[in-house]
């Protein structure tokens, strides 16, 4: 039943007056006495997920602009009942026809800690980066997908740190199960085939200096050499199965050919890597995860 006399009208003409905006509520600045619960600080507080097409840099200096979805967070104080969570996009979009890349991101965040009255700020962008790939014989090329995103904070020390993230996708031949295969072979005349599996290294980098993605994705095909490949013909799928015979890797091999490339970047302060194996023998995945740890870093 409806109990009140409220008009169901929407007014397409009605004008907001600055009078008018002075007398909306505006319950968020309002006092301590508002806060539900613990009356306690926020580490993040802001808006995940909203999405704008920005600019990004690449090596030859060509710019790249990618579908972006970006989590903005700030730190709030206890006795604040809440942020203005409006001005987590609003200032976002003041930088929104720059080019973003690692160091870019302390900027942003320094508006945040204005905007928003707030001492400390988190921001990661994240994308999906297009890099030309050759074909290993064929001479064909094309276009291989990276999920990317950079990260920065800005603690409540003015401390300012950036991260990279990638997945790098490779294949993992079983150097065990080749050896079996090859047992096989040599004392029955038995065909085998080891098996090999899609893999995934997940990279988290703490960042001493600005790095390109592509330098990133680089540092992981020195690493692994196997990284799938996109345009295959029969010359080229050959080529794979030599690569994959050249390049065995048990998952723990795979972190531990990681780290050696990652460890001699000195734009990289501090890593964490997660590599998993998406087996074909097992309905299971192999994982292993490796850290540098220098202090204070992500261990
Ligand atoms: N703090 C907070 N705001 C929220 C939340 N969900 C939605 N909002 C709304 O986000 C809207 C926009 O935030 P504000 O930036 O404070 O908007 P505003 O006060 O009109 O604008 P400025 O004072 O100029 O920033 C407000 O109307 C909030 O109600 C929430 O969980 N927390």
């Amino acid at each position: 039943m409806i109990t009140t006399n409220l008009r169901r009208f929407y007014d397409p003409t009605f004008t907001v007056t600055d009078s008018y905006k002075e007398s909306l509520p505006d319950l968020q600045n309002g006092p301590a006495s508002l806060i539900e619960g613990a009356n306690v600080p926020i580490q993040q507080v802001g808006i995940s997920n909203f999405k704008l097409p920005l600019k990004y840099p690449t090596p030859s200096g060509e710019l790249l602009t990618l579908e972006t979805s970006v989590d903005g967070y700030v730190g709030l104080d206890a006795g604040k009942k809440g942020i203005n969570m409006g001005r987590i996009m609003r200032t976002f979009y003041k930088f929104q026809h720059d080019v973003f890349h690692p160091d870019k991101l302390e900027e942003v965040l320094k508006a945040y800690q204005d905007d928003l009255e707030s001492r400390s700020a988190f921001l990661k962008l994240s994308f999906s980066y297009p890099m030309m790939k050759e074909s290993l014989r064929s001479g064909l090329a094309g276009y291989q997908y990276y999920n990317v995103s950079i990260e920065g904070k800005l603690d409540e020390s003015g401390q300012f740190t950036s991260y990279m993230h990638l997945d790098f996708e490779y294949s993992s031949a079983c150097p065990c199960s080749y050896e079996l295969s090859e047992h096989a072979r040599e004392s029955r005349d038995l065909a085998a085939i080891p098996h090999s599996q899609r893999s995934v290294a997940t990279i988290t980098a703490q960042l001493n200096s600005e790095i390109f993605v592509d330098d990133m994705v680089e540092i992981c095909r020195e690493a692994l050499q196997t990284e799938t490949q996109v345009i295959v013909k029969r010359e080229d799928e050959q080529a794979f199965a030599e690569m994959n015979g050249a390049f065995q890797k048990f998952v723990e091999d795979a972190a531990r050919l990681l780290y050696d490339e990652l460890n001699k970047d000195e734009r990289i302060r501090d890593f964490v890597v997660r590599c998993a194996h998406l087996e074909s023998l097992h309905s299971h995945d192999a994982v292993s995860r490796i850290c540098k740890g220098v202090p204070n870093g992500l261990r």
